[in-house]
């Protein structure tokens, strides 16, 4: 059951409008409006509300990510947080950690993280994701193996039945060298499921390949149909040389907080119990 919240996000954006749940203390009557950002927000919150002090931080990629980050970096300015270490999932996140003043370290350093917050593309009942539809997924898959717990963050468009569900794109990282015949060998791979690959370019009306913080190219899956066991089309992607790692985020995260119109919901992996 989704736990409402109060009216903190209100915002004058054109968004979704919403009827909340009364809470105490009194609300006004008026319905709040949030946006997708704003859901992206209060979900990163609550994420950061279970980072400890002393902990070593996985700190994700991507504009929910990015709130909590910015989150991590306020509680810590506020002293109520100390003693923090970030590993960061992508040069953007680096970026930005290093301008809120938060001690970086990397997994060569700290192999054992204890808590990584994220983003996802697509989460499914299973807890199965899909990331990179932004670009990072390789930072991102190394550091969230490596992580004691693993909280995924998403506004409520982000949960699917079952993964591809959404029709867009699964992405690829592969490394540059000879990149059509990769992708033209994950097209044959998924030809079952009526599978288009194609580059990702820096803009839709440009030719320039998107280039990944590891200096490789994204090649997007998009299927018409059902791909199946993704276990084994995970391995089977895995398989080919010349792809460095793919955006199927499988058995990995520990707990959902996914942010709707009506509340938050929280999905943990164990039980697939909702709080
Ligand atoms: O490539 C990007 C990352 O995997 C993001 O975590 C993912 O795309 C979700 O991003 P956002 O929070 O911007 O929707």
């Amino acid at each position: 059951m989704a736990i409402p919240y109060p009216q903190l996000f209100a915002t004058e954006k054109p968004a979704m409008e919403v009827g909340l749940p009364s809470l105490s203390p009194p609300l006004s009557p008026s319905p709040v409006i949030l946006t997708q950002d704003d859901l992206k927000k209060i979900a990163a919150y609550k994420a950061v509300e279970y980072v400890e002090s002393g902990m070593v931080l996985g700190l994700g990629t991507g504009s929910t990510a990015k709130h909590a980050v910015d989150r991590i970096g306020e509680l810590l300015r506020q002293g109520k947080l100390k003693n923090i270490v970030g590993i960061p999932t992508s040069k953007k996140t680096h970026e930005q950690a290093v301008s809120l003043g938060i001690p970086l370290s990397d997994l060569d350093t700290h192999p054992t993280i204890d808590l990584a917050i994220d983003g996802a593309d697509e989460v499914d009942p299973s807890l199965n994701l899909v990331k990179g539809r932004g670009g990072s997924l390789l930072r991102e898959k190394m550091v969230e193996s490596a992580c004691k717990r693993f909280i995924v963050i998403v506004d409520d468009s982000k949960w699917v039945r079952f993964i591809g569900e959404s029709g867009l794109a699964m992405p690829v990282e592969v490394v540059p060298f000879c990149w059509k015949f990769s992708a033209k060998r994950l097209q044959n791979l998924f030809e079952y499921a009526g599978c288009v690959a194609k580059l990702r370019t820096e803009k839709e009306s440009s030719a320039q390949p998107f280039v990944t913080d590891n200096g490789n190219f994204i090649v997007d899956l998009y299927f018409k149909k059902d791909i199946g066991d993704l276990k084994i089309a995970s391995d089977k992607i895995l398989r080919l040389a010349g792809v460095v790692e793919h955006g199927m985020f499988l058995d990995m995260a520990s707990t959902v907080i996914v942010a709707g119109e009506l509340g938050i919901t929280i999905k943990h992996k164990e039980d697939h119990h909702q709080e």
